[in-house]
């Protein structure tokens, strides 16, 4: 499976939410970052034919997009789960097989692989935030869809639950084109196996996590600073992480100038997030 985005743009009036998107997509867990606005839940709604975009074309290689073949095999997680909560597990998902059109049997496989087996007959009503998610999750999966569309599944959740569902979305991703929509990057970690980075509806960036750090550590420098120094540092450079060592600070930043400081011995992607989304981008 491949989806081919060639030159998509979509204007909100006079507003550009997305700018001459060209992406190739083949199977594996993409993450798509950006802050409030970037235009990641724009993409996705055009993506699963919510919205039309303006200009630029989509192209999947085994079903024509936005045909009746294209929705079986297709699942979307919008951002706040649109879920009807007097129905029980069950019966809510009695109500997708029917719309998508699939056997009920697949029923107790789907609350098994998000962990709600144990849920099946209770009102949606009575779930947590967590269940509440996994069951939006397990709506979008119940037709076993090779593409699979996510935005901010991780919004709201504890560490725990952020955790299962990282380890049941890699499970699921064999064969499959999945795309995950966050802000934060380090959900993406050891998960997706290239990030998308928009800003303002523009494509900054599309790598792997370890192409990325490869590409970035050159601007990452690192040093000890005084209590006293910290200040002027922070003001000076653009900071990523400050760590307290005894009295002192341990303090890793970046700059495009050749600095007289030590670079970093390793990065990660809150640092290249830092990057992308602190003031820095746009003074280069
Ligand atoms: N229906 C709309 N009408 C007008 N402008 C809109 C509409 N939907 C989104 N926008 C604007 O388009 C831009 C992209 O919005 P979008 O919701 O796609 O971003 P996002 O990256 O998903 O943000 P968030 O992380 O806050 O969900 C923003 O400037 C937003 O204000």
């Amino acid at each position: 499976m491949n989806i081919y985005i060639n030159d998509l743009s979509k204007y909100y009036k006079n507003k550009k939410a997305l700018d001459h998107i060209t992406l190739h997509l083949s199977s594996g867990i993409y993450g798509l970052i950006g802050p409030n606005g970037a235009g990641k839940t724009t993409f996705l709604s055009i993506l699963c034919g919510l919205i039309k975009n303006d200009s630029g074309t989509i192209e999947i290689d085994e079903v024509k997009f936005l045909s009746d073949d294209f929705y079986h095999v297709f699942g979307y997680v919008p951002q706040s789960p649109a879920l009807y909560v007097d129905l029980t597990c069950n019966e809510f998902l009695e109500y997708i097989c029917a719309l998508k059109s699939i056997d009920k049997n697949q029923i107790d496989h789907t609350l098994k692989l998000v962990n709600l087996y144990d849920q099946k007959y209770i009102k949606i009503k009575k779930l947590s935030g967590g269940m509440k998610q996994r069951l939006s999750i397990a709506q979008a999966i119940i037709n076993d869809p090779q593409i699979l569309l996510l935005d901010e599944p991780t919004t709201g959740l504890d560490p725990i639950e952020r955790l299962r569902l990282k380890n049941l979305l890699r499970n699921l991703s064999k064969n499959k084109i999945i795309i995950i929509s966050t802000h934060i990057i380090q959900d993406m970690d050891h998960l997706a196996k290239s990030l998308i980075f928009f800003k303002n509806g523009q494509l900054l960036d599309f790598k792997s996590p370890q192409e990325l750090i490869l590409s970035l550590k050159q601007f990452f420098y690192e040093t000890i600073v005084s209590k006293n120094d910290l200040q002027k540092y922070i003001e000076t450079y653009h900071v990523s992480s400050i760590v307290p060592i005894n009295d002192d600070y341990k303090i890793k930043f970046f700059s495009h100038k050749d600095e007289l400081f030590p670079h970093c011995k390793e990065i990660n992607l809150e640092d290249i997030y830092l990057y992308y989304y602190g003031d820095v981008y746009d003074k280069r």
